[in-house]
């Protein structure tokens, strides 16, 4: 059964069609990507997805029920966690104390002025092994202003895992990040594979190809293919409208 599933989303902006009749699935378990030239509509799409939009039509169903209308605390409630909302790292506290908040915010709590102390090793401990699990354990009493990009865009991911979400919807997880940093991201999102359901946007094809169970292609808001990798990258459609004109 389809964790997610939506059925003919539309969205639109004055004339731009933004979101153009989009039906998508996403089954349990899998790592499915979303690509498309700049101004495909896949902010669009995710930011529906999330909840801070909401559709013009069609339907967005998850674990069963019907979230089209549903505000973005009660789809995070539900298990859909979006990372990379910048927002949401306090810059002035460590990385361990980012993620303790994140659990805490999660349990229910939302003191946001509230601050974690290390005394709370039940809220700490599960931290450290969150952190642990994206690579930062050495970073752990780091501020969070203090590292660099890259990591910083691991906490948001540990944070993210730390609501322990159903599905994880990856907002350019690799944007602004050079070679190196990229393939980290690509081996931690890898490790996830299998125990995470993932909805990943991204730009870096050489990331998506690397790490998508399926793909989905959109064009002018409108998808043009789901499809393995494989299936993808020797898709005629697909070649023409998007992969081709990379290539060129
Ligand atoms: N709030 C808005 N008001 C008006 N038009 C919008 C708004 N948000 C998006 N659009 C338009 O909708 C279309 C899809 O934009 P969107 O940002 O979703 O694409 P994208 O695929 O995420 O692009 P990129 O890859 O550049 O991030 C574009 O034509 C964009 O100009």
């Amino acid at each position: 059964m389809a964790l997610m599933e939506v059925r003919d989303l539309n969205k639109s902006f004055g004339g731009v069609h933004a979101t153009s009749h989009v039906s998508l699935d996403v089954a349990e378990g899998e790592l499915h990507a979303i690509i498309g030239p700049n101004g495909a509509g896949k902010t669009t799409l995710i930011s529906q997805l999330s909840g801070e939009m909401l559709p013009d039509s069609g339907e967005i169903l998850f674990a069963g029920r019907n979230i089209t209308n549903h505000p973005m605390h009660a789809r995070s409630h539900m298990g859909l966690a979006r990372s990379f909302q910048i927002t949401s790292v306090f810059q002035d506290m460590t990385m361990l104390e980012n993620v303790a908040l994140a659990i805490q915010a999660h349990q229910g709590h939302s003191f946001r002025f509230w601050k974690p102390t290390a005394k709370d090793s039940s809220l700490f401990e599960p931290a450290m092994e969150y952190l642990a699990q994206v690579g930062l354990k050495d970073k752990a009493n780091s501020l969070a202003n203090a590292v660099s990009h890259g990591e910083h865009r691991q906490l948001e991911i540990a944070m993210a895992l730390a609501t322990d979400p159903k599905l994880l919807l990856l907002d350019e997880p690799m944007a602004g990040m050079g070679q190196e940093e990229s393939s980290r991201m690509v081996e931690i999102l890898n490790k996830f594979k299998g125990s995470k359901t993932m909805l990943l946007i991204e730009h870096d094809m050489d990331a998506v190809f690397a790490l998508a169970d399926r793909i989905s292609v959109l064009v002018y808001g409108a998808i043009i293919a789901t499809d393995t990798p494989d299936a993808i990258r020797s898709n005629e459609e697909v070649k023409r409208a998007y992969l081709g004109e990379e290539a060129a």
